[in-house]
């Protein structure tokens, strides 16, 4: 990051009212033949932070899109609650979005954040706030045609926030992020959801969201493959590698005691893949039941690799 790293955080303003949940119900849309998003249905929670994942088109920002009001859906419906963006009373108020961030390179940093400022209803005071917040105070007045991708992401957030909003709508907004920005961006996210507020953020890079989301919303080809509480899949993905010098003794073990196995080649040979986690129970249980274990270890899964088996399996 070329500025100093962002470290101030809003001041901690409450939402006015409980938020209601976002709510995709059975949504459809199409351009011509392709059905971009079909027949989707997911909710998303105040007061949590919500990855939306699939790979490149698989129908995010169409959904993201329809939700704000930028394209008609077809069929089904995307609410704020059970209002549509368009019937929100203040739309700009209640709704912060960075879809595809489009800036005008000649306008400073802070002109941009004016012209937005004028249809939000944000002060001035407010704009040096949040230039404070981003990290950009110092190249608030500088031409944005000269900043980095990173700080143009922040500035187009910095925007999104002008109408102190209850709900952030975020497309790939880690993309040209430092892993500091990405960290800043984490704790920004955490405080701004903490008090019940709604954070939807898309991603098609599961590890780059997987530290900062409570809640996974996969799509592909438009439908919904899974959603779940990040701990989930981070529980589901645990895998244990054990190297025993007999899978006849030591297989029906493991069948005893209820755990999911199967064999698995690496570059040493042969080891059986066990799902879990729990390195000394299980050490303990094939110890007491006189298997020899050549090699107990947790198993580094590979995140992206699981995640396009997850795709593979049900798209
Ligand atoms: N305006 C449009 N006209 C025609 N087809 C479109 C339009 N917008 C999106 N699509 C198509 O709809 C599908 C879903 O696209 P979408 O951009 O929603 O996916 P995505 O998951 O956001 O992908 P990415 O991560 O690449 O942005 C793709 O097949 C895309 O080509």
């Amino acid at each position: 990051m070329s500025q100093s790293a962002p470290s101030a955080t809003l001041p901690p303003s409450q939402p006015q009212q409980s938020v209601a949940p976002i709510v995709i119900d059975s949504l459809v849309k199409t351009f011509g033949r392709v059905r971009a998003v079909d027949q989707l249905s997911f909710t998303v929670e105040p007061g949590r932070i919500t990855g939306f994942l699939g790979p490149n088109g698989a129908g995010k920002s169409t959904t993201l899109r329809t939700l704000l009001g930028l394209v008609a859906a077809t069929a089904g419906s995307a609410t704020f609650g059970t209002l549509s963006y368009v019937e929100l009373p203040q739309p700009q108020r209640t709704v912060g979005a960075v879809l595809e961030p489009a800036f005008h390179p000649g306008r400073s940093g802070r002109d941009h954040l004016r012209v937005l400022a004028a249809t939000a209803g944000a002060t001035d005071d407010r704009i040096n706030q949040l230039l404070e917040l981003v990290a950009l105070a110092d190249a608030a007045d500088r031409r944005v045609g000269g900043y980095s991708l990173g700080m143009r992401q922040r500035l187009a957030l910095a925007g999104a926030l002008l109408g102190d909003p209850d709900y952030l709508i975020l497309d790939e907004p880690a993309n040209g992020l430092d892993p500091e920005g990405i960290r800043w961006l984490r704790g920004f996210l955490r405080a701004f959801a903490a008090p019940g507020r709604v954070v939807l953020m898309s991603s098609h890079i599961l590890n780059e969201v997987e530290a900062t989301v409570d809640d996974v919303v996969v799509i592909n080809n438009g439908k919904l493959i899974r959603q779940a509480p990040m701990r989930e899949l981070s529980t589901e993905r645990a895998a244990i590698r054990l190297r025993v010098p007999e899978v006849a003794v030591a297989g029906p073990v493991l069948d005893g005691l209820g755990l999911s196995w199967r064999s698995a080649e690496d570059r040493s040979g042969t080891y059986l893949r066990v799902e879990g986690s729990d390195l000394a129970g299980l050490g303990r249980a094939l110890f007491d039941a006189g298997v020899p274990v050549l090699e107990l270890a947790d198993l580094q899964v590979d995140l992206e690799a699981e995640f396009f088996a997850l795709l593979g399996g049900e798209a």
